[in-house]
């Protein structure tokens, strides 16, 4: 469940070769590993074709071919853009007509059930030429299923850029790991199905996918003699005259996911409806001013959250800086999330922009956000030691000592205003029941999403709302705990 760049790649490549394992080896490991993925999904009374390039993806082409022949499929192997430029891959085409079988030349007029596109992997260098435009439409006007090697041709691996003629596949099988395109936008949506095949290399990466095992091992379960004193006191700022609901939401998702005690710093009008909705929740009513000119020691909060339902303004701003004095971990959403500098203290600081939050933060275009979420996210974490949780589809959630992980979870029954207040309440609470940072921050985006991929197996998408993290919380947190 890694994710490494073109450049991880060649590099990893290169130290394998150093360390005895030839290029050659790994191309078959490759081709092999590849067959036996991909069999699965054929059958032998389909007639197959496999479109090689001239470099090391078509290398991996032509040992898929190998197998496949091998194993008795009816397989054409073509060179649409001419025979092999490496040397690994002339030595395997070698081999393989050494074997008895032959590369066929293209021929139009044929019609084929699957297409394989081992045309570009990670060498690949866009715009597309001219030479494979057309090849690409006529296969794209065959309605083959189409099974692409390590990234589809026509993206690129590193970044979510897509060139105008790029194979939109059913299914890719990506090598050694995942390429951040496989998260980025809009090229994940040309990716179809994947499944990462590995071929012998040691996975080294610092960035990869939280997954389910992930939460089950990072669970904290409860002491029986545990006291709300264990679980955080904290403290969220939110909900104002206009946006009441957004602190009822977010209140409610810590409560719900664990916290100790919370208190809610609001309008009076946002507490009549807050505290029917969470009565175990207590109230305070300063204005930003007053927060600011109190003595934090004398309130005992453990950690804070601000933003939801706020404007930006700049007395929320002298708020938030005195805020970050106070050495608790914060939660900085919505409202509260503008361009500053951070101290680099031992507590977490944690920022949730979604797209266009965080493209007013870096003043670029949301497209230039999501086509280079990963980098710009690891980016803005190391340069202000900060944990930055981009999100949308594939939230990316960087760390300051450059690691970062994606989620999968989530869908899109969670684009509807409320989704992001919840997020910050379970944030909050994860953040105070968990030692570990990493762990609470990467569980409480995964089972954030989890309540909305339970939701859509029994519900419509259209109708999920955020008030149901309340009711879904119990069941699915439930499932994460062990005996
Ligand atoms: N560790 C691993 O994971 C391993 C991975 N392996 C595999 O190697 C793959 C990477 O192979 P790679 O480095 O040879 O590059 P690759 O993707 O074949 O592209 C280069 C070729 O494409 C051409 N070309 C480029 N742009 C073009 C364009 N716009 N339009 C048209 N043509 C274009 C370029 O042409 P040239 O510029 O040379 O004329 C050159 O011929 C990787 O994805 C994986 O499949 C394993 O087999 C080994 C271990
Ligand atoms: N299509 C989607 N797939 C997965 N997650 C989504 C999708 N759309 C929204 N989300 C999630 O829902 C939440 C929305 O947050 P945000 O935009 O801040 O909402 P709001 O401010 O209205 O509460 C985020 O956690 C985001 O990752
Ligand atoms: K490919």
């Amino acid at each position: 469940m890694y994710i490494y760049t073109s450049e991880q790649i060649k590099a990893a490549d290169q130290l394998a070769e150093k360390r005895g394992m030839s290029t050659f080896s790994l191309m078959e490991n490759a081709g092999c590993g590849l067959y036996h993925a991909i069999c699965p999904y054929l059958s032998t009374n389909q007639k197959l074709l496999i479109a090689s390039g001239k470099g090391n993806n078509g290398g991996d082409g032509i040992v898929l071919a190998r197998y496949l022949k091998m194993a008795g499929f009816e397989v054409d192997l073509i060179f649409p853009l001419g025979e092999p430029k490496t040397g690994v891959a002339k030595q395997h085409l070698h081999y393989y007509e050494q074997c008895g079988f032959p590369v066929e030349e293209w021929n139009p007029n044929q019609t084929y059930d699957v297409i394989v596109d081992a045309l570009l992997g990670v060498g690949a260098i866009l715009p597309l030429q001219e030479s494979l435009v057309e090849w690409i439409k006529w296969m794209k006007s065959m309605k083959a299923t189409i099974i692409s090697i390590d990234v589809p041709t026509g993206i690129s691996s590193n970044s979510g850029v897509v060139d105008q003629n790029a194979i939109k596949a059913d299914y890719t099988f990506s090598l050694h790991g995942y390429k951040p395109s496989r998260f980025l936008f809009p090229s994940s949506h040309f990716y179809g199905q994947v499944e990462v095949v590995d071929i012998g290399l040691p996975q080294k990466s610092n960035w990869r996918v939280w997954t389910e095992k992930d939460v089950q091992k990072s669970w904290v379960k409860r002491e029986t003699n545990a006291h709300k004193g264990l679980f955080g006191t904290g403290l969220l700022i939110a909900g104002s005259h206009e946006m009441p609901g957004s602190a009822a939401l977010a209140a409610s998702s810590a409560m719900r996911f664990g916290i100790g005690k919370l208190t809610v710093n609001t309008t009076q009008h946002a507490s009549a409806i807050i505290g029917p909705i969470v009565p175990e929740v207590t109230f305070l009513y300063h204005t930003y001013e007053e927060l600011v000119r109190s003595e934090w020691k004398n309130r005992r909060f453990t950690c804070a959250a601000i933003g939801p339902g706020l404007d930006p303004t700049d007395d929320l701003e002298k708020l938030v800086t005195y805020l970050l004095k106070q050495n608790v971990p914060l939660i900085l959403d919505a409202g509260a999330i503008q361009s500053r500098s951070y101290p680099r203290g031992e507590k977490p600081i944690i920022l949730t922009p979604h797209p266009g939050e965080f493209s007013r933060l870096l003043q670029l275009s949301t497209k230039e956000i999501q086509e280079n979420r990963i980098e710009l996210a690891s980016e803005y974490a190391v340069t202000h030691h900060v944990i930055l949780i981009l999100k949308g589809e594939y939230t990316v959630i960087a760390f300051p000592d450059g690691t970062g992980y994606i989620n999968t979870t989530g869908n899109a029954s969670l684009a509807k205003g409320g989704s992001g207040d919840a997020l910050t309440g379970m944030l909050l609470a994860s953040i105070e029941g968990n030692d570990c940072v990493k762990a609470a921050v990467l569980n409480a985006v995964y089972i954030h999403g989890v309540c909305s991929d339970e939701w859509v197996r029994k519900y419509s998408e259209h109708t999920f709302v955020s008030s149901d993290f309340s009711s879904l919380l119990p069941m699915i947190c439930k499932s994460f705990e062990k005996e």
